[in-house]
């Protein structure tokens, strides 16, 4: 009965921290199953591996080695989340909306509607749970529900996960790691399989190409401007005669 149901008492805070911290080690533990007999398949001489999953749901297996050792990538990936979307810009936002613990953030995303975006705009709303250890790292989540956040009008709420990143430490060289991520996305909306299941290799690959663009540029990485923005203004203020240490 409704009534009945109403009375039920809400969760507590600690309730509800630990429910959190559970579904996200859920969802690790779950994508990490998913990475098993994955099916390699070559397109425009990327190898893309995937899997369709019950259903029609297909995930894709990123795997590339990165020059950065676990600790920058987990810095850069989850402790300084909320500062993606300034070295990738198929990311309008992240923003933690709730610490939940030291391992477990609630965030709320937004994608950028750039050109390159077959898809179009989206939102989502996760729990990402992490696991920090000596030679790796893991990075889990999955979309949850928040009644203080129900989708917005105008954006289409996606779902991310089940979903894992692994960061591992080469055996023969500790400053490069191994990165390994499953994309376990619905993208919600009215879209042809085909079209999707082609933008979302492609995102991997951007966010990729993002990613160490942004390894690149090291510590001397401008949040506020880009490395060639700042050329520019030196430029500028030089031809101003202003003092370089300005630039
Ligand atoms: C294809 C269209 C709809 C979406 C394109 C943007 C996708 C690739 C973006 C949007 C939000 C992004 C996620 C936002 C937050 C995190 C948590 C972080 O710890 C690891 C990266 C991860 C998991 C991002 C991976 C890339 C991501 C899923």
């Amino acid at each position: 009965e409704p009534k009945q149901r109403d009375m039920k008492p809400s969760p507590t805070k600690d309730q509800l921290f630990s429910s959190y911290v559970q579904q996200g080690q859920d969802a690790m533990q779950k994508a990490l199953d998913m990475l098993t007999d994955l099916v390699v398949a070559l397109s425009n001489g990327v190898e893309i591996c995937s899997k369709v999953m019950a259903g029609t749901r297909k995930v894709f297996r990123l795997q590339v080695v990165l020059d950065a050792d676990v600790d920058e990538l987990y810095d850069i990936l989850f402790v300084r989340v909320e500062e993606m979307h300034q070295w990738n810009p198929s990311i309008q936002q992240v923003k933690i909306l709730q610490r939940v613990g030291p391992e477990t953030i609630i965030t709320h995303e937004v994608s950028a509607g750039t050109a390159g975006n077959l898809i179009g705009q989206r939102d989502f709303l996760s729990v990402r749970h992490s696991c920090r250890q000596r030679s790796c790292a893991y990075l889990g989540g999955a979309a949850i529900q928040l009644e203080s956040l129900p989708p917005q009008t105008g954006f289409v709420r996606a779902e991310d996960g089940p979903t894992c990143i692994i960061i591992e430490a080469l055996d023969e060289d500790s400053s490069r790691s191994r990165f390994t991520w499953l994309l376990n996305m619905d993208v919600k909306g009215w879209l042809p399989t085909s079209l999707v299941n082609q933008a979302l290799p492609r995102a991997q690959l951007d966010f990729t190409r993002h990613l160490r663009r942004r390894l690149a540029a090291g510590g001397t990485y401008c949040s506020l401007f880009p490395n060639d923005v700042i050329m520019s203004m030196c430029v500028v203020m030089s031809a101003y005669q202003l003092p370089l240490y300005m630039c």
